[in-house]
């Protein structure tokens, strides 16, 4: 077992807002767990919480080479996503992860090149229940040259299920303190059947009575390895589910927390699409508009501001006087307005303070460089030239991430007329916020 990177602990960006269900109680179980607030100053120990992660499986229902965990979503593993969800939650110590030999280098990588923290890395088995027996023999105490210390509560959760919140992590280990044992569940989408030995239906359960298991579950970490340990070898081959070897092994009644839809495992390969639509959509929430400080509010840049307003409903569009705190809000898309200057000096200015934030080290950043010109009044052959930059400024910052693409909006007299290019200019910004296709970067579009 190996904590990597070497001293590395702590979570590797702030952890979110609870979402939903914040509520008093779960409120006082986060400031507990997390060993502040009036919880720890009541004297109630905060539980030491720490996560298990099987990421040791070949991916076969994909259908390809790569196994899934390692998968890209915008070119960054499905497995990073994970362990940045997790790592998160500030009151998870320790994350333990178990993957096969042949890709505990490529996971070392991974967790270097993504600032992953509190890493270890376990060798995975045969089997997932063999894999999270690895993970928790690397908790446990009475092992040879275990370096973690024993918590009280431990999370299993797949490595392919990325979107996990901190509401849903509390619940089932609040109820684990109290229960022994808690699993997420979701309802049925089909009809649970068991077929006869000649293949035909020998009898259905009723799906309302029923429920699909899911992921994140939480123990306490004594009634899981215990039952690991008593665990039969036909368990660990064939199991798939660890709260009925807790009912089995210690006659532990899991607490059942209903889950979110996102808690979904990544499985067959129209999962990763749909995995990647949604990151894409969450990372187009939020849209900076850069322009010159010094221009006022009829500033054509505050013009097409209030109309990708207009054109993108839910998403906040603001305009970046403190572009130091924009970034940290972690706004992943701007729009850098250049009004006839065409040496891209404020788009310039942007990329510089990007690419020193370190911000597109998890995400892909858009920027997209916004050009005003009354073509029909100004020579057009100078400033195409100019124009064509962007094709080398693109390649050079693609190398850290952020793509990079023109947009020339037609800036005439006629007032109908610059409404029309400011509106087709806004529905052009969304739709490159909104794929984020590498593959147009450094391209010059015109509105
Ligand atoms: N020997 C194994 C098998 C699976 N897993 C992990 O358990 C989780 C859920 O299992 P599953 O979705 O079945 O993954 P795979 O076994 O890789 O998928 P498949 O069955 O399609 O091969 C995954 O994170 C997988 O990496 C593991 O750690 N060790
Ligand atoms: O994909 P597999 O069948 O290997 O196992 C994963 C799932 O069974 C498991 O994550 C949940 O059903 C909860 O136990």
């Amino acid at each position: 077992m190996e904590s990597w990177p070497p001293g590395g602990s702590g979570p590797a960006e702030a952890g979110p807002r609870l979402r939903g269900l914040r509520g008093a109680d779960l409120a006082a179980s986060a400031s507990l767990l997390s060993g502040a607030g009036a919880g720890a100053e009541a004297g109630c120990s905060a539980p030491a919480v720490a996560a298990v992660l099987p990421a040791g499986g070949s991916g076969e229902r994909m259908g390809v080479p790569t196994p899934k965990q390692f998968c890209p979503i915008l070119e960054r593993p499905l497995i990073s996503y994970t362990l940045q969800a997790l790592e998160r939650v500030s009151w998870i110590k320790d994350i333990v992860v178990a993957v096969t030999g042949e890709n505990m280098e490529a996971m070392k990588c991974i967790i270097q090149r993504y600032q992953h923290k509190g890493i270890s890395l376990v060798e995975s088995g045969v089997t997932r229940h063999r894999s999270i027996f690895n993970g928790l023999k690397a908790l446990a105490e009475d092992q040879p040259n275990c370096r973690l210390s024993k918590p009280e509560v431990v999370i299993i959760h797949d490595a392919v299920r990325p979107f996990v919140e901190e509401d849903v992590l509390l619940k089932v280990v609040t109820a684990a303190k109290e229960h022994g044992a808690a699993g997420a569940i979701r309802p049925l989408v089909s009809t649970v059947i068991s077929p006869s030995v000649d293949g035909c239906l020998d009898h259905s359960l009723e799906r309302a009575r029923h429920r699909a298991s899911e992921m994140p579950q939480a123990f306490l970490f004594d009634v899981i390895y215990e039952a690991y340990q008593q665990c039969s070898d036909y368990d660990l081959e064939f199991g798939t589910e660890c709260l009925h070897l807790a009912l089995k092994y210690c006659h532990i009644k899991a607490k059942l927390i209903e889950g979110s839809p996102d808690l979904w495992k990544v499985t067959y390969k129209r999962d990763l699409y749909a995995a990647e639509s949604i990151i894409k959509e969450r990372i187009s929430q939020q849209i900076c508009v850069v322009m010159d400080a010094k221009e006022d509010e009829e500033h054509v840049g505050h013009r097409l501001e209030e109309m990708l307003k207009n054109e993108l409903n839910h998403v906040k569009v603001t305009s970046g006087r403190d572009l130091q705190q924009i970034i940290l809000e972690q706004c992943y898309n701007f729009v850098c307005v250049n009004v006839m200057t065409s040496d891209f000096e404020e788009t310039q200015k942007l990329l510089n303070m990007l690419e020193e934030s370190n911000l597109s080290i998890l995400y892909p950043v858009v920027v997209i460089s916004v050009q005003f010109l009354d073509y029909e009044s100004v020579p057009f052959g100078q400033k195409m030239e100019n124009l064509m930059q962007i094709r080398e400024f693109a390649k050079e910052v693609k190398k850290t991430n952020i793509l990079l693409y023109g947009l020339l909006v037609y800036y005439p007299q006629d007032e109908q007329k610059l409404q029309e290019s400011l509106r087709q200019g806004a529905t052009i910004i969304a739709a490159l916020i909104k794929e984020r296709n590498s593959g147009l970067i450094g391209q010059l579009l015109v509105a």
